[in-house]
This record gives C-alpha cells, structure tokens and sequence, in this order.
C-alpha cells in the first residue's frame, strides 16, 4: 500500500509504498476513505532528534475515517463493510482514565509503548489502517467520511474544551476564539451551538476571518498589537468569560491572558509553547488557566451527533495521497481554510 511518512528528522514527509497490514486477534483493518492533515504534525515535525518522542519513520494522520474490511481473532460488535471514525487516543486499559473512556488522559499508555495511529503508531495517512481495539471506532451512520474526519481532532478538541468552560458561558458572556483554523473554525460553531456567548473570533489572516464570520462568529478582529484593546472594547471593557487559544504562542498566550475576564476559563489547546501570564496583580481575578488534551470517547459520540443534526460543518480542502506532502506545505504557509484532508485510496 501507499503512505505518508516521516522517515527523517527535519525532512519533509514522503509518500512511499509498504505492505498491507493484517489484523492480528482483536484488532480490526480499515481500508481509510480519509486522514486530516493537523498542525501538530508540524510542530512535530519540527522537534529535534533528542526530543522527537517516537520511533521514525512514522506514518502520519492521527485523524482517519474509513471502512472496515477485514476483522481480526474475536472481535465482536462490528462487521466488514461499516464506515467508522477512529478515536486516535489510546490507553493502558486499566487505569481510571481508560475505564471512564478518557483514554486522552492515560499517563500509562505512551509508558507500555502504546500509541495513537498517527502520533507513535502507524497512522490514517495510508490506504489501510490497522486500529487495536474495535471500542476505538465509532460509527459513521451516514456521515460523509471526508468532511466527518476532522472531527476526531479539530472537532473533539476544541469540544472537550469548550464543555469545561460551559459553566461560564452563560447568557450575557463572551467566549473568544483565537486562530480560526482547522480546530478554531470547528470551535466557533461548537460555541454557537452550545452555548448563548457572543463569540469573537481572532486570527492573524483576513482570510480566515471570513471564514469565522462565514461559519458564525459574531465578531472578528485583525490578530495584531492592538487585539487586546479591540477585544476589552468589545466586552464593555470587561473582558471574555471563555478564552480558547488554537495558537498557544506566547502571544497569544500573553493576548488570552490580557483578555480574560474576571473568573474566567482559559484553555491552551495550540502547541506553539507560550504561556499564559496571570496573577493576582492582574486586572483578572480567579481565572483558570488550562491546556486540555484531544477529548474522551464519549465526546467524540458527542460531536458526531452535533454533526448530524448540521450543527457542525467542517470546510474541507482534499488531496490525494501523492499531494500529501504539498498539503502540509499549504498548512504551514497559513493556507488552508478550514481543515486539508488525504483521500489515500482516491
Ligand atoms: N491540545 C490538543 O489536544 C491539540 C489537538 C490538535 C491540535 N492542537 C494544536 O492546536 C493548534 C491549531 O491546530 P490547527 O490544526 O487548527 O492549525 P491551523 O494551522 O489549521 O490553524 C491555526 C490558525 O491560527 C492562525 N494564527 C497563527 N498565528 C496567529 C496569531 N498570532 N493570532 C491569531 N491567529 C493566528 C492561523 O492563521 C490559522 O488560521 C496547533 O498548535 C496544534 O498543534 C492541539
Ligand atoms: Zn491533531
């Protein structure tokens, strides 16, 4: 079968050609109709040989969808020809996390070696996907696989974040979203649909600030030095209840921290390393201040849902696996709207 892989530290991934993969007992394959393309691929893709946390070469795509085609030893509840999602987070099995379905929040499972499709283990970003455990799919009930995909990522993400904010977003609030990107376009429509706050949504290409207004931000504002002070006028000079940052670079960090309002919720979902300066000297009393990680099992039943009663609709640009490469390429230029997504079997 056909891939994308990265093989080498600091080079651009490839596609290459491997063997078919066989399911051994309990795991089941899936001939994969779509992988997202995600910027922590290429934050990944930028980690020095010391600190690069998997072995190499690594197939990508910790986003895949697909359909099951072949069934290893004893596995039960799933039959070939299902169209299904892949929940990416894997865990030890054993701990409280994984018993509760939050496999996002096993500590223990990178320890045993055990890891996502895409981010340790072979990912999504192939013609055929081997997933471990049938409980990691989900049901597609028929939702597209293409523009469904990104959901496993860029929608239960910024979802599991904005349902630890709920609390605070009530009516009257405002919830600020920062890079409206694959995860922030997704995020804008959750807030819409969830909650009743006035979503003001940030980003630093015009571009993209269409798209926010175009899939529901009530407001949108240029990501530059004077955010912070479009933001406060905004809010009556208040601040947001709900800060969400998809960019996480100190500044941001810093523009999330100057635009929370007194007992807010602060969640860092981008990686890009800042962070957030808050104090009691600050004009912000009691924020919380949080970097969730990808979401639960439960949520991810969730977020389908959401999309099939249309109340979320990812914007997806596709390529086919030979244009992968070109793919992250566009990505990391800032050039994709919405989320880029592979077809690897076309
Ligand atoms: N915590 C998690 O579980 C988790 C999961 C998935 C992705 N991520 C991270 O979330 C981030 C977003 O991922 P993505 O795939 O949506 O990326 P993306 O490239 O699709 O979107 C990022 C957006 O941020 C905008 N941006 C860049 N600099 C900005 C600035 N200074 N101010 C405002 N906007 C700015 C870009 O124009 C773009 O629209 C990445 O850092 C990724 O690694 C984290
Ligand atoms: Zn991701």
């Amino acid at each position: 079968m056909k891939a994308v892989q990265y093989r080498e530290i600091g080079a651009a991934p490839e596609v290459v050609t491997l063997p078919d993969p066989e399911p051994g007992p309990g795991q089941v394959l899936l001939r994969v109709a779509a992988a997202g393309v995600c910027h922590s691929d290429i934050a990944l893709m930028s980690w020095s040989a010391e600190s690069f946390p998997y072995p190499l070469p690594l197939t990508l795509g910790h986003e895949g969808a697909g359909t099951v085609v072949a069934l290893g030893d004893g596995v039960r509840g799933i039959e070939e020809g299902d169209s299904v999602a892949v929940y990416g987070p894997q865990g030890c099995g054993r701990c409280v996390k994984c018993a509760q379905g939050r496999e996002n929040y096993c500590l223990r499972a990178a320890e045993l070696g055990i890891f996502p499709p895409g981010l340790g283990a072979p990912g999504a970003m192939a013609e055929y996907l081997l997933v471990d455990d049938a409980r990691f799919l989900q049901p597609l009930h028929g939702l597209d696989p293409v523009t469904t995909v990104p959901l496993t990522d860029a929608g239960l993400t910024p979802y599991h974040a904005i349902r630890r904010a709920l609390p605070k977003l009530v009516p009257g609030s405002t919830a600020v979203v920062i890079g409206a990107g694959g995860l922030g376009h997704v995020a804008i429509q959750l807030l819409r649909a969830l909650t009743p706050a006035r979503v003001v949504a940030l980003d630093v290409s015009e571009e993209k600030l269409a798209l926010a207004r175009d899939v529901g931000a009530h407001e949108v504002v240029l990501s530059d030095e004077r955010a912070a002070e479009r933001v406060r006028e905004l809010t009556g000079g208040l601040g947001a209840e709900g800060v969400f940052d998809f960019v996480g670079a100190e500044p941001t960090t810093a523009l999330a921290g100057s635009v929370a309002a007194v007992e807010a919720d602060v969640a860092i979902v981008g990686l890009g390393g800042g962070a957030v300066p808050v104090g009691i000297n600050t004009t912000a009393f009691d924020v919380a201040v949080a970097a969730p990680y990808w979401g639960s099992r439960s949520e991810l039943a969730e977020v389908l849902e959401l999309a099939r009663a249309g109340a979320v609709e990812v914007r997806v640009e596709t390529y086919s696996l030979d244009e992968a490469p070109a793919a992250y390429e566009r990505l990391h230029a800032g050039k994709v709207n919405g989320r880029a997504v592979i077809l690897p079997n076309g």
